[in-house]
């Protein structure tokens, strides 16, 4: 969670490409054929509407001629148009749903993907490119992109299809006008279009500048709201811990702070949406006057039919429509465009993750090979000089040494989660097991947090209850299938005894633990380690521990220092 301002973002064109891969996909054909039957239904949607127009002339100059008969004889004509137009667009809605749908779940797909790929949920957390709330960019920004992209698109094709359609027929029968001004004899041929696309434009300009900033404040608003979110969360997942400190006034602190920069926000978003509804309205209000003032040379020369008028003024409308469209749906694409800001500047964190000097290489050798490791922190400035080590395979090591000295950042860097600094790391990372202090404890059936982070069919049901008993927690038997969040039910030492019962289960040939055994009393602590032992005799073992009577079990002590490490033999 960020509570940091959020960056401006950029206005590049680079964003719209947040909308291309699934183009690409293997599901592209499906798509393109969707998108295609859809714009398909568009086109005839447009053309059903410009036969409506000649409908309509004919229809009013016959009712106008006073004859009933031939009136009621074009009805039939005008039911056929009206139900195949409804039919269309009901089918067009349904395809665009399942496009959408289909777009969105490809889309997640490949973004958990890359979430969950090389480490990237951590070091989005923790590392130098942080980029806020993923949850709600996988989660909302995706799911909003396909829908409101689509939406928009068709309109958007639509609202083009309408204009030129239009366009022909206003610039057809609204004719030629011509007048002296100055002794200059002017003829302008479709000045009706002239003169409606002129007017929309001038109002589509006047609208850039009174409600341009609007997509920067919908960006931050989105920002803000998911910075709440992400505090009432944090709330919730330490409840307990919150209220055994009393930290409400201080958690009431921190919510009233995100909710004073969301108000602030607000208030811009407010300004710019009246401004540019301002323009939208008066717009609205007075377009009429404008098709008023492009019939005035028709009326002049009397060339004006009731059924000439109602076609201009169907063409007028239908042009104005499309051109309007875009005028009407500003704050729409406005959004639109914050959130494809918001997955472009994901796409680029995601894309440029950590690239720090310290190498991994994976090795079937047995042991652990250190080459001039020196861990730094994200500003350069160094946390530990670790040096060259070389740990054979079947040793145990106890790290010990004060607290910040780096001991954790050590095994991050064995991990491959901590990469600034410099050296060389290879050991048999497919064998090897982690086991931080605070194990992760998933909710479901107890099977599923005991077997984590294998599927909960992994193990046999004799090996799981074998593994409890050796962990000390036979009580938990009758629970496996049952099902609830554990990580809550679980006392902070029953869950590192759950941790040690997956090490008995997953067998590692090498294992780090980072004070995995701090919750526990010390009897507990030292029968867990007894029972790893006996179990996995020939472990290379490596545990950072505060508890001086661990070192019984380890041959080797590494004591980090700010400026020295020391390896010294123990028993
Ligand atoms: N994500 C991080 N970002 C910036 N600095 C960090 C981060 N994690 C650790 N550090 C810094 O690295 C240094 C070493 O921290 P580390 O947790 O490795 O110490 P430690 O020896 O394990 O301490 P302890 O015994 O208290 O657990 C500390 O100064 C800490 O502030």
């Amino acid at each position: 969670m960020a509570h940091t301002e959020p960056p401006t973002p950029p206005h590049s064109l680079s964003d719209w490409k947040v909308l291309l891969p699934y183009w690409r996909s293997e599901d592209r054909w499906k798509a393109l054929g969707l998108l295609g039957s859809i714009i398909g239904l568009s086109f005839l949607d447009v053309q059903v509407a410009v036969w409506f127009g000649k409908w309509d002339q004919t229809f009013f100059d016959t009712m106008f001629a006073y004859r009933v008969a031939a009136c009621i004889a074009l009805l039939p004509i005008y039911i056929l148009m009206t139900s195949l137009s409804a039919g269309m667009r009901v089918i067009q809605q349904y395809m665009t749903q399942v496009l959408s749908m289909r777009w969105r779940l490809w889309n997640t797909r490949v973004y958990l993907r890359k979430y969950l790929s090389d480490d990237a949920y951590y070091h989005l957390e923790h590392g130098q490119n942080r980029a806020d709330n993923p949850d709600q960019r996988i989660a909302d920004d995706l799911a909003q992109m396909t829908v409101w992209t689509l939406r928009l698109g068709l309109e958007a094709i639509q609202a083009v299809t309408t204009f030129l359609s239009f366009a022909v027929v206003l610039w057809t029968i609204g004719g030629t006008l011509s007048f002296v001004w100055h002794g200059w004899h002017i003829v302008i041929p479709g000045y009706m279009f002239f003169g409606t696309t002129i007017s929309i434009l001038l109002v589509s300009f006047v609208l850039e500048k009174a409600g341009g900033p609007l997509v920067s404040a919908n960006y931050r608003q989105q920002h803000y709201d998911a910075d709440l979110r992400a505090t009432l969360l944090d709330v919730r997942r330490n409840a307990e811990q919150i209220a055994f400190y009393g930290g409400e006034a201080a958690e009431h602190f921190r919510l009233s702070e995100c909710l004073n920069r969301i108000a602030k926000n607000w208030r811009g978003v407010m300004t710019y949406t009246w401004r540019a509804n301002t323009v939208v309205e008066l717009y609205t209000g007075g377009v009429n006057i404008v098709l008023w003032a492009l019939l005035v040379p028709k009326l002049l020369a009397h060339a004006l039919t009731f059924g000439l008028y109602s076609r201009i003024n169907s063409a007028f409308m239908n042009v104005r429509r499309s051109l309007q469209w875009f005028i009407e749906n500003y704050t729409d694409l406005a959004t639109l465009r914050s959130i494809l800001q918001r997955l472009g500047e994901f796409e680029r964190v995601v894309v440029s993750l950590p690239a720090g000097g310290i190498v991994r290489t994976p090795t079937d050798a047995d042991g652990i090979e250190i080459k001039a490791l020196a861990l730094d922190r994200s500003d350069g400035s160094r946390i530990a000089d670790i040096g060259s080590l070389h740990i054979p395979a079947g040793e145990r090591w106890f790290i010990s040494g004060p607290s910040g000295a780096g001991k954790s950042t050590m095994l991050r860097a064995l991990a491959g989660l901590w990469t600034q600094g410099t050296g060389h790391i290879s050991f048999n990372m497919r064998d090897a097991m982690f086991l931080p202090q605070r194990s992760y404890v998933p909710a479901g059936s107890l099977l599923q947090a005991l077997s984590y982070p294998a599927t909960p069919d992994r193990y046999a049901r004799d090996a799981c209850e074998e593994a409890l008993l050796a962990a000390n927690l036979a009580v938990l038997m009758p629970d496996l299938e049952n099902e609830a969040a554990w990580g809550d039910v679980l006392s902070p030492g029953e869950q590192q005894r759950l941790a040690f019962a997956r090490v008995f289960l997953a067998r590692p040939s090498t294992l780090f633990l980072d004070e995995a055994t701090s919750a526990l009393d010390e009897k507990n602590e030292a029968d867990l380690y007894a029972r790893l032992l006996e179990r996995l005799p020939h472990i290379t073992l490596i545990s950072v521990a505060h508890h001086a009577a661990l070192k019984a079990f380890h041959g080797q002590e590494m004591i980090l220092r700010e400026k020295s490490v020391t390896v010294q033999r123990l028993l």
